[in-house]
């Protein structure tokens, strides 16, 4: 697939183009220590896209583009990685996570930074931060960020929300069915030498129940094709949702778990689903079913199901989520990551793998995407649509038939009377537009203002800046 180039038709980001670092325009803001401006350069060449009104949509940059810097951890796919380093950015990519000391060292430096669900962002390392105004999570889960941090620091962040829904539900799909036939335990035997042919406790999944625990993006995919495999699926959630097919919610997760022969979790990590199944609810589990994990590594008290499978009261288990998991391929997952990994991996019939629920090309590819495209606009334009700690706020691209205007950025406490100071000072111009949205304690301005000459813009920045509402302020012309 030419993904680049088709998941980003229509919308407004450059193409990847050799000549993008020479197209840049200006802004001010970026960086907490701006040092001077750049002579807007975009008009000289180029052939920028069409604006929804008709003109020339005019590409908003910060500073000259080849200044942004980008740390890409945790092997982020190379088409993301293509995306970014076409706009001109300096994109450093890693391939493993970085220990919390060594992160910090380099996150300092970096205007932006991608990770997936191993790097954590906690407040300690953000706090260093400096220069960071947007994270990109290659991934769908969050929890390994302090977002709420992060926004108060003006930092957004950004996620793919369902791009590795379907992978991960087809890799649950092959643990049913694998578990139900003990395909692990015999294709080992025979990689060892030994034939080993049984019937006894093996089953078909037809006819058999799911039940699945989080009936969100992952959860309903998977009810669908487990359906088409023949079985019977039952959900719960913490919310009401619409069943697909002939699926049935259940009021509680004690009668799901008294009815399913396979339980399978997908919720997110919450404080509300530490441990979520545990000594008790494994009890309530049927003799001889199977448990599956995907989710989040904390979701499930392992020890307890270690003593579950030595019982025989569960028959089998897939784990590709753990409570620590390693930094990078090649590294060791032994008891001096968890406590009880040897007891683990000396059982039978469980499926141990290394969080790859969502690891597919397709997915990879379109996760790239998606986040690399969130950020560019982030960067360029200010836009935090699909933002998940900050209100949503867009406008309509500026136009090249509009060379004196300026974008104005202001993140800022969600008190009273911003807004006025903030008028007082753009009032002197003429807002073409302006749109303002809060989330919690953090909100966010965005206008463009007209008539506004280069010499000005570091007068309005620094006056936005001195507002005691300020979080953040960027300027982008
Ligand atoms: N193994 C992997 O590679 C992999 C890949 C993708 C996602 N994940 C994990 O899977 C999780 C689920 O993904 P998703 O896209 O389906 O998320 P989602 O947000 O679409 O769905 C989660 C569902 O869980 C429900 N829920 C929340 N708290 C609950 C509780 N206490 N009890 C019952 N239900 C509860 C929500 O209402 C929601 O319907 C993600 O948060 C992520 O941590 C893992
Ligand atoms: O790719 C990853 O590291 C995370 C995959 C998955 O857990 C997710 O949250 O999307």
């Amino acid at each position: 697939m030419n993904s680049a180039l088709d998941a980003t038709e229509g919308i407004d980001i450059e193409p990847p183009s050799t000549d993008l670092a020479r197209r840049v325009s200006s802004s001010l803001g970026v960086s907490t220590s701006p040092t001077g401006f750049h002579t807007p350069s975009w008009t000289k060449s180029g052939s920028p896209l069409r604006a929804a009104t008709g003109g020339l949509a005019k590409h908003l940059k910060p500073f000259a583009t080849e200044d942004i810097k980008i740390l890409l951890l945790e092997n982020v796919n190379v088409t993301g990685q293509g995306l970014l380093e076409a706009q001109g950015y300096q994109v450093t990519h890693l391939k493993s996570a970085l220990p919390e000391d060594e992160l910090i060292g380099k996150i300092r430096d970096v205007h932006v930074i991608g990770i997936r669900s191993k790097t954590k962002l906690t407040a300690r390392v953000l706090r260093e931060a400096k220069n960071l105004i947007v994270v990109g999570c290659f991934c769908i889960g969050t929890n390994q960020v302090d977002t709420q941090y992060a926004a108060e620091h003006g930092i957004a962040v950004f996620n793919s929300p369902f791009s590795n829904s379907r992978s991960v539900a087809e890799l649950v799909i092959a643990e049913i069915i694998s578990l139900a036939r003990q395909l692990g335990d015999r294709s080992n035997e025979l990689h060892k030498g030994t034939w080993n042919k049984v019937s006894n406790g093996c089953w078909e999944i037809r006819g058999k129940t799911l039940g699945i625990i989080g009936y969100g993006h992952i959860g309903s995919q998977l009810s669908v094709l487990a359906e088409a495999f023949g079985m019977t699926v039952i959900y719960y959630d913490a919310v009401n949702l619409m069943a697909l097919g002939t699926a049935k919610q259940v009021p509680t997760l004690e009668a799901l778990l008294r009815a399913a022969d396979f339980v399978t979790c997908h919720v997110p990590e919450l404080p509300e689903t530490n441990n979520l199944i545990s000594r008790k609810e494994m009890g309530d589990m049927k003799d001889g079913s199977y448990l599956i994990n995907a989710s989040r590594g904390s979701v499930i008290d392992i020890p307890a199901l270690i003593d579950a499978m030595r019982s025989g009261k569960l028959a089998g288990a897939a784990l590709d989520v753990y409570p620590a998991e390693p930094g990078g391929n090649g590294d060791y997952f032994t008891n001096e990551l968890n406590s009880w990994a040897q007891d683990l991996r000396s059982l039978k019939n469980i499926i141990l793998t290394p969080h790859i629920g969502g690891s597919t090309e397709e997915a990879q590819s379109a996760i790239g995407i998606e986040v690399s495209t969130a950020l560019i606009r982030y960067v360029n334009e200010g836009t935090t649509l699909g933002a998940v700690n900050m209100p949503e706020v867009s406008l309509r691209s500026l136009t090249m038939d509009e060379p004196n205007h300026v974008r104005v950025i202001y993140i800022h406490r969600n008190i009273p009377g911003v807004l006025r100071g903030v008028n007082a000072i753009l009032g002197n111009h003429n807002v073409d537009k302006q749109m303002t949205d809060s989330r919690g304690e953090v909100a966010y301005l965005m206008a463009d203002i007209s008539g506004v000459n280069v010499a000005v813009i570091k007068d309005l920045y620094q006056r936005l800046e001195g507002l005691s509402s300020r979080i953040m302020t960027r300027v982008l012309y």
